[in-house]
Protein backbone atom coordinates (compact mmCIF):
# COMPACT_ATOMS: atom_id res chain seq x y z
CA UNK A 1 0.00 0.00 0.00
CA UNK A 2 1.05 3.64 -0.67
CA UNK A 3 1.95 5.54 2.15
CA UNK A 4 2.63 9.40 1.64
CA UNK A 5 5.71 10.70 3.98
CA UNK A 6 3.56 11.89 6.72
CA UNK A 7 2.00 8.56 7.10
CA UNK A 8 5.32 6.62 6.62
CA UNK A 9 6.20 9.10 9.67
CA UNK A 10 3.63 8.26 11.60
CA UNK A 11 4.45 4.43 10.76
CA UNK A 12 7.59 5.00 12.33
CA UNK A 13 6.69 6.22 15.57
CA UNK A 14 7.90 10.40 15.08
CA UNK A 15 4.30 11.25 16.39
CA UNK A 16 4.82 8.66 19.76
CA UNK A 17 3.06 5.29 20.16
CA UNK A 18 -0.89 5.80 19.93
CA UNK A 19 -0.22 7.04 16.27
CA UNK A 20 2.39 4.47 15.29
CA UNK A 21 -0.32 1.86 16.67
CA UNK A 22 -2.84 2.88 14.74
CA UNK A 23 -1.27 3.16 11.96
CA UNK A 24 0.31 -0.05 12.10
CA UNK A 25 -3.85 -1.23 12.25
CA UNK A 26 -4.95 0.54 9.29
CA UNK A 27 -1.79 -0.69 7.36
CA UNK A 28 -2.53 -4.24 8.39
CA UNK A 29 -6.04 -4.34 7.12
CA UNK A 30 -4.93 -2.46 4.14
CA UNK A 31 -2.34 -5.04 3.24
CA UNK A 32 -4.63 -7.96 3.80
CA UNK A 33 -7.38 -6.73 1.88
CA UNK A 34 -5.27 -4.84 -1.31
CA UNK A 35 -5.95 -1.24 -0.29
CA UNK A 36 -3.74 0.92 -2.19
CA UNK A 37 -4.14 3.96 0.49
CA UNK A 38 -5.59 5.63 2.76
CA UNK A 39 -8.34 7.81 1.78
CA UNK A 40 -9.63 10.92 4.63
CA UNK A 41 -12.86 10.00 6.59
CA UNK A 42 -15.97 12.43 7.45
CA UNK A 43 -16.68 10.67 10.92
CA UNK A 44 -15.76 7.58 12.65
CA UNK A 45 -18.16 5.33 15.04
CA UNK A 46 -16.68 3.18 17.85
CA UNK A 47 -17.72 0.12 18.98
CA UNK A 48 -16.89 -1.56 22.03
CA UNK A 49 -18.01 0.46 24.71
CA UNK A 50 -20.12 -1.38 26.81
CA UNK A 51 -18.18 -2.83 29.87
CA UNK A 52 -20.22 -5.61 29.69
CA UNK A 53 -18.75 -6.22 25.86
CA UNK A 54 -15.30 -5.33 26.38
CA UNK A 55 -14.30 -5.72 29.98
CA UNK A 56 -11.31 -4.37 31.67
CA UNK A 57 -8.48 -5.76 29.18
CA UNK A 58 -10.77 -3.20 26.79
CA UNK A 59 -10.55 -0.78 29.08
CA UNK A 60 -6.81 -0.83 29.69
CA UNK A 61 -6.41 -0.47 25.86
CA UNK A 62 -8.49 2.45 25.67
CA UNK A 63 -7.26 4.40 28.66
CA UNK A 64 -3.58 3.47 27.49
CA UNK A 65 -3.74 5.56 24.42
CA UNK A 66 -2.94 9.28 24.22
CA UNK A 67 -3.70 12.18 21.93
CA UNK A 68 -6.84 13.08 20.01
CA UNK A 69 -8.75 12.30 17.59
CA UNK A 70 -9.11 14.33 14.05
CA UNK A 71 -12.14 13.92 12.37
CA UNK A 72 -15.89 13.82 14.49
CA UNK A 73 -15.78 10.81 16.42
CA UNK A 74 -18.99 9.34 18.71
CA UNK A 75 -19.67 6.02 20.52
CA UNK A 76 -22.16 2.63 20.06
CA UNK A 77 -23.99 2.17 23.34
CA UNK A 78 -22.72 1.65 26.41
CA UNK A 79 -23.83 -0.88 29.08
CA UNK A 80 -26.31 1.85 30.76
CA UNK A 81 -27.74 4.88 30.86
CA UNK A 82 -25.23 7.22 31.71
CA UNK A 83 -27.60 9.17 34.05
CA UNK A 84 -30.72 6.95 34.92
CA UNK A 85 -28.26 3.66 35.47
CA UNK A 86 -29.79 2.74 38.86
CA UNK A 87 -33.06 2.66 37.87
CA UNK A 88 -31.89 -0.04 35.43
CA UNK A 89 -30.83 -2.19 38.02
CA UNK A 90 -27.11 -1.66 36.94
CA UNK A 91 -24.86 -2.26 40.01
CA UNK A 92 -22.44 0.27 41.12
CA UNK A 93 -19.08 -1.37 40.38
CA UNK A 94 -20.66 -1.98 36.74
CA UNK A 95 -21.46 2.10 37.17
CA UNK A 96 -17.87 2.47 37.86
CA UNK A 97 -15.96 0.66 35.23
CA UNK A 98 -18.29 2.16 32.41
CA UNK A 99 -17.68 5.90 33.56
CA UNK A 100 -14.15 4.67 33.46
CA UNK A 101 -14.51 3.62 29.93
CA UNK A 102 -15.96 6.80 28.54
CA UNK A 103 -13.65 9.30 30.32
CA UNK A 104 -10.90 7.43 28.56
CA UNK A 105 -12.92 7.37 25.23
CA UNK A 106 -13.47 11.50 25.94
CA UNK A 107 -10.12 11.86 26.88
CA UNK A 108 -9.01 10.95 22.78
CA UNK A 109 -11.84 13.59 21.71
CA UNK A 110 -14.63 11.56 20.84
CA UNK A 111 -17.98 12.43 21.51
CA UNK A 112 -19.26 10.60 24.45
CA UNK A 113 -23.29 10.24 23.45
CA UNK A 114 -23.43 6.32 22.83
CA UNK A 115 -25.53 5.35 19.72
CA UNK A 116 -26.31 3.21 16.85
CA UNK A 117 -27.94 6.17 15.29
CA UNK A 118 -25.40 8.54 14.64
CA UNK A 119 -26.97 9.60 11.65
CA UNK A 120 -29.80 11.50 13.42
CA UNK A 121 -27.27 13.44 15.14
CA UNK A 122 -25.92 16.86 14.25
CA UNK A 123 -22.34 16.61 13.23
CA UNK A 124 -22.74 12.89 11.62
CA UNK A 125 -25.15 13.31 9.14
CA UNK A 126 -24.02 11.97 5.77
CA UNK A 127 -24.37 12.26 1.86
CA UNK A 128 -24.55 10.31 -0.82
CA UNK A 129 -20.58 8.90 -1.58
CA UNK A 130 -18.88 10.08 1.74
CA UNK A 131 -16.87 8.00 3.06
CA UNK A 132 -16.67 6.64 6.77
CA UNK A 133 -14.75 4.16 9.48
CA UNK A 134 -18.45 3.17 11.51
CA UNK A 135 -18.75 0.07 12.90
CA UNK A 136 -21.62 -1.08 14.42
CA UNK A 137 -23.60 -3.05 11.68
CA UNK A 138 -27.00 -1.07 11.40
CA UNK A 139 -25.26 2.08 11.38
CA UNK A 140 -22.62 0.45 8.79
CA UNK A 141 -25.56 -1.16 6.34
CA UNK A 142 -27.69 2.17 6.66
CA UNK A 143 -25.04 4.55 6.04
CA UNK A 144 -23.70 2.71 2.93
CA UNK A 145 -27.70 1.23 1.84
CA UNK A 146 -29.98 4.00 2.76
CA UNK A 147 -27.76 7.10 2.61
CA UNK A 148 -25.72 5.49 -0.25
CA UNK A 149 -22.35 6.62 1.96
CA UNK A 150 -19.02 3.89 2.32
CA UNK A 151 -17.94 2.35 5.23
CA UNK A 152 -16.44 -1.16 6.00
CA UNK A 153 -17.88 -3.05 9.06
CA UNK A 154 -15.37 -1.91 11.21
CA UNK A 155 -14.35 -3.28 14.40
CA UNK A 156 -14.03 -1.44 17.41
CA UNK A 157 -10.35 -0.84 17.56
CA UNK A 158 -10.19 0.07 13.37
CA UNK A 159 -12.47 2.59 13.59
CA UNK A 160 -10.74 4.33 16.60
CA UNK A 161 -7.56 3.91 14.73
CA UNK A 162 -9.06 5.23 11.64
CA UNK A 163 -10.49 7.97 14.33
CA UNK A 164 -7.27 9.11 15.22
CA UNK A 165 -5.24 8.90 12.19
CA UNK A 166 -8.63 10.81 10.05
CA UNK A 167 -8.32 7.96 7.36
CA UNK A 168 -9.33 4.67 6.67
CA UNK A 169 -7.67 1.96 4.02
CA UNK A 170 -9.38 2.26 0.49
CA UNK A 171 -10.77 -1.06 0.11
CA UNK A 172 -13.93 -3.40 0.15
CA UNK A 173 -17.22 -1.03 0.06
CA UNK A 174 -15.05 1.80 -0.37
CA UNK A 175 -14.68 0.68 -4.06
CA UNK A 176 -17.21 1.13 -6.88
CA UNK A 177 -16.99 -2.56 -7.56
CA UNK A 178 -17.62 -4.14 -4.60
CA UNK A 179 -20.90 -2.32 -4.36
CA UNK A 180 -22.82 -3.69 -6.81
CA UNK A 181 -25.23 -6.44 -6.04
CA UNK A 182 -24.92 -10.09 -6.19
CA UNK A 183 -27.54 -11.87 -5.81
CA UNK A 184 -31.19 -10.24 -6.47
CA UNK A 185 -34.03 -10.82 -3.82
CA UNK A 186 -37.99 -11.13 -4.41
CA UNK A 187 -40.54 -10.30 -2.18
CA UNK A 188 -44.03 -10.24 -2.80
CA UNK A 189 -45.80 -9.89 -0.37
CA UNK A 190 -47.14 -6.51 1.33
CA UNK A 191 -45.41 -5.71 4.09
CA UNK A 192 -45.28 -2.84 6.91
CA UNK A 193 -43.60 -2.32 10.29
CA UNK A 194 -41.70 -5.24 12.00
CA UNK A 195 -42.27 -7.29 8.77
CA UNK A 196 -39.20 -5.87 7.59
CA UNK A 197 -37.33 -6.88 10.32
CA UNK A 198 -38.67 -10.41 10.29
CA UNK A 199 -37.67 -10.00 6.83
CA UNK A 200 -34.31 -9.32 7.34
CA UNK A 201 -33.69 -12.55 9.61
CA UNK A 202 -35.01 -14.46 7.22
CA UNK A 203 -32.97 -12.66 4.52
CA UNK A 204 -29.60 -12.55 6.13
CA UNK A 205 -29.86 -15.92 7.01
CA UNK A 206 -29.63 -16.70 3.12
CA UNK A 207 -27.28 -13.71 2.16
CA UNK A 208 -24.62 -14.07 4.53
CA UNK A 209 -22.34 -11.48 3.34
CA UNK A 210 -23.27 -10.80 -0.04
CA UNK A 211 -25.01 -7.44 -1.76
CA UNK A 212 -28.51 -8.43 -2.28
CA UNK A 213 -30.85 -6.24 -4.39
CA UNK A 214 -34.29 -6.30 -3.33
CA UNK A 215 -37.39 -6.39 -5.53
CA UNK A 216 -40.02 -5.38 -3.13
CA UNK A 217 -43.59 -4.89 -3.69
CA UNK A 218 -44.55 -2.70 -0.84
CA UNK A 219 -42.99 0.67 -0.86
CA UNK A 220 -40.83 0.98 2.70
CA UNK A 221 -39.81 3.88 4.21
CA UNK A 222 -35.74 4.93 5.67
CA UNK A 223 -37.28 3.49 9.11
CA UNK A 224 -38.86 0.23 7.81
CA UNK A 225 -35.07 -0.26 5.72
CA UNK A 226 -33.32 0.42 9.23
CA UNK A 227 -35.11 -2.68 10.96
CA UNK A 228 -34.37 -4.62 7.17
CA UNK A 229 -30.77 -3.79 7.41
CA UNK A 230 -30.14 -3.94 11.44
CA UNK A 231 -31.91 -7.43 11.28
CA UNK A 232 -29.77 -8.74 8.02
CA UNK A 233 -26.56 -7.32 9.82
CA UNK A 234 -27.34 -9.59 12.58
CA UNK A 235 -28.61 -13.06 11.43
CA UNK A 236 -25.91 -12.55 8.40
CA UNK A 237 -23.20 -10.24 7.74
CA UNK A 238 -24.81 -7.60 5.17
CA UNK A 239 -23.20 -4.55 5.23
CA UNK A 240 -24.77 -3.23 2.05
CA UNK A 241 -27.95 -3.81 -0.31
CA UNK A 242 -29.96 -1.75 -2.12
CA UNK A 243 -33.73 -1.82 -2.69
CA UNK A 244 -34.55 -1.13 -6.63
CA UNK A 245 -36.67 1.92 -7.09
CA UNK A 246 -35.88 3.06 -3.60
CA UNK A 247 -32.65 3.15 -2.40
CA UNK A 248 -30.15 5.86 -3.63
CA UNK A 249 -27.36 4.16 -5.34
CA UNK A 250 -29.26 1.54 -7.66
CA UNK A 251 -30.23 4.05 -9.90
CA UNK A 252 -27.04 4.80 -10.86
CA UNK A 253 -24.95 2.07 -11.03
CA UNK A 254 -24.00 -0.02 -13.82
CA UNK A 255 -24.02 -3.77 -12.95
CA UNK A 256 -25.29 -7.02 -14.92
CA UNK A 257 -28.16 -8.88 -12.65
CA UNK A 258 -27.03 -11.27 -10.93
CA UNK A 259 -27.54 -14.74 -11.13
CA UNK A 260 -28.66 -16.21 -8.32
CA UNK A 261 -32.17 -14.84 -7.28
CA UNK A 262 -33.94 -15.76 -3.72
CA UNK A 263 -37.70 -15.76 -3.13
CA UNK A 264 -39.08 -14.92 0.19
CA UNK A 265 -42.69 -15.67 0.74
CA UNK A 266 -45.45 -14.38 2.91
CA UNK A 267 -45.11 -17.64 5.05
CA UNK A 268 -41.52 -17.55 5.49
CA UNK A 269 -42.02 -14.04 6.92
CA UNK A 270 -44.71 -15.27 9.30
CA UNK A 271 -42.72 -18.25 10.79
CA UNK A 272 -40.61 -15.22 12.18
CA UNK A 273 -43.36 -14.56 14.53
CA UNK A 274 -44.90 -17.91 14.62
CA UNK A 275 -41.85 -19.34 15.68
CA UNK A 276 -42.28 -17.65 19.50
CA UNK A 277 -45.99 -16.72 19.44
CA UNK A 278 -46.23 -19.48 22.38
CA UNK A 279 -44.93 -16.58 24.57
CA UNK A 280 -47.13 -14.39 24.10
CA UNK A 281 -48.34 -12.80 27.96
CA UNK A 282 -45.55 -14.75 29.22
CA UNK A 283 -42.82 -12.16 28.73
CA UNK A 284 -41.91 -9.85 32.14
CA UNK A 285 -40.00 -7.11 30.30
CA UNK A 286 -40.57 -5.39 26.61
CA UNK A 287 -37.83 -3.51 24.47
CA UNK A 288 -38.25 -1.32 21.91
CA UNK A 289 -35.51 1.00 19.81
CA UNK A 290 -32.70 -1.54 18.48
CA UNK A 291 -31.58 0.14 15.89
CA UNK A 292 -32.48 3.62 18.36
CA UNK A 293 -35.24 5.04 17.56
CA UNK A 294 -36.05 7.81 15.06
CA UNK A 295 -38.51 10.79 16.03
CA UNK A 296 -40.82 9.43 14.10
CA UNK A 297 -40.98 5.85 16.03
CA UNK A 298 -40.80 7.50 19.43
CA UNK A 299 -44.13 9.53 17.96
CA UNK A 300 -45.59 6.28 16.90
CA UNK A 301 -44.74 4.97 20.60
CA UNK A 302 -46.76 7.89 22.39
CA UNK A 303 -49.57 7.72 19.88
CA UNK A 304 -49.98 4.12 20.85
CA UNK A 305 -49.44 4.51 24.87
CA UNK A 306 -51.67 7.31 24.88
CA UNK A 307 -53.85 6.77 28.05
CA UNK A 308 -52.49 3.61 28.88
CA UNK A 309 -50.89 2.57 32.31
CA UNK A 310 -48.06 -0.48 31.54
CA UNK A 311 -48.06 -3.43 33.73
CA UNK A 312 -44.44 -4.42 32.39
CA UNK A 313 -40.77 -3.02 32.01
CA UNK A 314 -41.28 -1.32 28.99
CA UNK A 315 -37.96 0.45 27.63
CA UNK A 316 -37.64 2.41 24.42
CA UNK A 317 -33.79 3.26 23.60
CA UNK A 318 -32.58 6.18 21.76
CA UNK A 319 -29.92 8.39 20.98
CA UNK A 320 -29.79 11.13 24.02
CA UNK A 321 -29.54 13.93 21.42
CA UNK A 322 -33.15 12.83 19.61
CA UNK A 323 -34.51 11.69 23.26
CA UNK A 324 -33.78 15.79 24.28
CA UNK A 325 -34.66 17.22 21.06
CA UNK A 326 -37.77 15.61 21.56
CA UNK A 327 -38.66 15.98 25.39
CA UNK A 328 -42.23 16.69 25.10
CA UNK A 329 -42.73 12.92 23.46
CA UNK A 330 -40.36 11.31 25.86
CA UNK A 331 -42.58 13.00 28.45
CA UNK A 332 -45.65 11.62 26.81
CA UNK A 333 -44.00 8.12 26.57
CA UNK A 334 -42.56 7.84 30.54
CA UNK A 335 -46.48 8.87 31.37
CA UNK A 336 -47.53 5.28 30.69
CA UNK A 337 -44.79 4.17 32.73
CA UNK A 338 -42.27 3.29 30.08
CA UNK A 339 -38.59 4.03 30.51
CA UNK A 340 -36.55 5.96 27.94
CA UNK A 341 -33.42 5.18 27.97
CA UNK A 342 -30.44 6.72 26.38
CA UNK A 343 -26.97 5.85 26.05
CA UNK A 344 -27.53 1.85 26.03
CA UNK A 345 -29.36 -0.87 24.35
CA UNK A 346 -31.59 -4.07 25.61
CA UNK A 347 -28.30 -6.16 23.89
CA UNK A 348 -25.53 -4.28 25.24
CA UNK A 349 -26.75 -3.64 28.83
CA UNK A 350 -26.40 -6.55 31.75
CA UNK A 351 -29.75 -5.40 33.11
CA UNK A 352 -31.40 -7.49 30.69
CA UNK A 353 -30.31 -10.18 32.10
CA UNK A 354 -32.46 -9.70 35.27
CA UNK A 355 -35.41 -10.48 33.27
CA UNK A 356 -36.46 -13.85 31.45
CA UNK A 357 -38.60 -13.60 28.63
CA UNK A 358 -38.29 -10.19 26.21
CA UNK A 359 -40.75 -9.25 23.82
CA UNK A 360 -39.07 -7.45 20.37
CA UNK A 361 -39.95 -5.62 17.38
CA UNK A 362 -36.72 -5.94 16.14
CA UNK A 363 -34.90 -8.78 13.89
CA UNK A 364 -31.71 -7.83 15.06
CA UNK A 365 -33.02 -7.77 18.87
CA UNK A 366 -34.67 -11.08 17.97
CA UNK A 367 -31.27 -12.95 17.26
CA UNK A 368 -29.12 -11.21 19.98
CA UNK A 369 -31.44 -11.10 22.81
CA UNK A 370 -31.41 -15.23 23.30
CA UNK A 371 -27.08 -15.20 22.65
CA UNK A 372 -25.90 -12.26 24.08
CA UNK A 373 -28.45 -11.86 27.39
CA UNK A 374 -29.09 -15.51 27.62
CA UNK A 375 -32.98 -14.85 28.08
CA UNK A 376 -36.03 -15.69 25.26
CA UNK A 377 -36.94 -13.32 23.03
CA UNK A 378 -40.46 -13.03 21.46
CA UNK A 379 -40.76 -11.42 18.06
CA UNK A 380 -44.09 -9.30 17.61
CA UNK A 381 -45.06 -5.90 15.94
CA UNK A 382 -44.92 -2.66 17.62
CA UNK A 383 -48.66 -2.84 18.58
CA UNK A 384 -48.55 -6.43 20.02
CA UNK A 385 -45.39 -5.37 22.10
CA UNK A 386 -47.45 -2.38 23.54
CA UNK A 387 -50.28 -4.60 24.26
CA UNK A 388 -47.98 -7.27 25.93
CA UNK A 389 -46.39 -4.60 28.37
CA UNK A 390 -49.70 -3.71 29.24
CA UNK A 391 -50.62 -6.96 30.07
CA UNK A 392 -50.60 -7.84 33.93
CA UNK A 393 -50.00 -11.81 33.16
C1 LIG B 1 -24.57 -6.00 18.84
C2 LIG B 1 -24.03 -4.66 18.46
O1 LIG B 1 -25.08 -3.91 17.86
C3 LIG B 1 -23.59 -3.89 19.67
C4 LIG B 1 -22.50 -4.52 20.44
O2 LIG B 1 -21.31 -4.10 19.96
P1 LIG B 1 -20.13 -3.51 20.86
O3 LIG B 1 -20.30 -3.98 22.25
O4 LIG B 1 -20.27 -2.02 20.77
O5 LIG B 1 -18.91 -4.01 20.16
C5 LIG B 1 -22.82 -4.76 17.53
C6 LIG B 1 -23.03 -4.96 16.05
O6 LIG B 1 -23.88 -5.71 15.58
O7 LIG B 1 -22.27 -4.32 15.31
S1 LIG C 1 -29.88 -1.14 19.81
FE1 LIG C 1 -29.58 -2.88 18.43
S2 LIG C 1 -28.53 -1.95 16.70
FE2 LIG C 1 -28.27 -0.54 18.42
S3 LIG C 1 -26.35 -1.16 19.42
FE3 LIG C 1 -28.02 -2.23 20.45
S4 LIG C 1 -28.05 -4.20 19.38
FE4 LIG C 1 -26.94 -2.81 18.04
Amino acid sequence: MHLTKEEEKIMQGEYGLTLEKAMEILVALGDIYGADELIPIKSAQVAGVSYKTIGDAGLEWISSLEGKVRVPSILNPAGMDLEKWSEMGISQNFARKQNEIIRAYENLGIRTECTCTPYYLKGFHLNMGDHVAWSESSAVSYANSVIGARTNREGGPSALSAALIGKTANYGFHLDENRVPSVSVNVESDLKGSDYGALGYVAGKLISNRVPLFFLSSKPEPDDLKSLGAAMAASGSVALYHVDGVTPEIGHMHFEMPDENITIEKEQIQEVYDSTSELRSRCDIVAIGCPHCSPGELEEIADLLEGRRLKKELWICVSREVAERYSHIVDMIEESGAKVMCDTCMVVSPASENYECMAVNSGKAFNYVPGMCRLKARYASIEECIEEAGDSN
